[in-house]
C-alpha cells in the first residue's frame, strides 16, 4: 500500500548505506520541496512515485487492453497470499496449485513463508520484511493527504475497469 511502499523503499536504501537516507529522516525526505538539494529530491521521488498506482496502470492500459491486465492487491498478497495466488492462477489459466498448503505463517518472520514440513518454513531473506520503527504519525498524515488525488484516481479507474476496489483503498477514501 502506497505509504508503506514509500517507507519500505526509504528503509531499503538506508540499509544499503545510502548517505541521504542515513542523514535525513523519512519525514524530511518525503516533505522535501523543489528548493531542496537534488539528491534529497531524487530520493523523495524514488519513495513517492511508485505509490502513484493509477499513473502506472493508465500507462499499462496504453499498451495493453484491460482484459490482459491483472491487478494484484499487495496488502492482500501479504495478508492472504493463498487467496491472491488463487486469483492470479485463474487469471493466467494455469493449473491450480494449492498455496494454502504451500505457505505457512511464520510468527518469527511475521510473514507467510514456504511450508517445508509441518514444523519448518523457508522464508524470504533478511532484506525482505525488515524490522524497523513504525512511521511517524506526521508522515502518515502527510502521505495520506499527498496521495488523496492519486488514490481517488485509482478507485475511479478500478471501478471503470470493473475490478474490485481493495479494502485499504475503500478505507482510505472513506476516512478522508
Ligand atoms: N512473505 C513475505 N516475506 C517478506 N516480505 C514480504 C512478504 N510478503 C510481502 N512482503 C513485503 O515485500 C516487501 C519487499 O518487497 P520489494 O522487494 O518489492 O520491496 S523493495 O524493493 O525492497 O522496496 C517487504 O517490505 P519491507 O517490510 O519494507 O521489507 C514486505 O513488506
Amino acid at each position: 500500500m502506497y505509504c508503506f511502499r514509500a517507507y519500505s523503499w526509504y528503509q531499503h536504501i538506508r540499509s544499503h548505506g545510502d548517505p541521504i537516507a542515513n542523514n535525513y529522516t523519512f519525514h524530511t525526505v518525503i516533505t522535501a520541496n523543489d528548493s531542496s538539494p537534488k539528491p534529497l529530491r531524487d530520493l523523495r521521488n524514488r519513495c513517492l512515485n511508485p505509490g502513484k498506482y493509477s499513473h502506472y496502470l493508465e500507462r499499462w492500459l496504453g499498451e495493453y487492453s484491460a482484459h490482459q491486465l491483472h491487478v494484484l492487491d499487495g496488502s492482500l498478497l501479504r495478508a492472504e497470499p493463498a487467496t491472491a495466488m488463487n486469483a492470479l492462477q485463474k487469471f493466467l489459466k494455469i493449473p491450480h496449485l494449492d498455496y494454502q498448503k504451500l505457505l505457512k505463517y511464520d510468527p518469527k518472520k511475521g510473514f507467510f513463508c514456504q511450508a517445508v514440513s509441518n514444523e519448518k518454513t523457508k522464508c524470504l531473506g533478511k532484506s525482505k520484511g525488515r524490522i524497523y520503527p513504525p512511521m511517524e504519525d506526521r508522515s502518515v498524515k502527510f502521505l495520506r493527504r499527498y496521495y488523496t488525488p492519486h488514490n481517488t484516481a485509482l478507485s475511479k479507474l478500478l471501478v471503470r475497469l470493473g475490478r474490485p476496489v481493495p479494502q485499504w483503498l475503500k478505507d482510505e477514501l472513506s476516512n478522508g
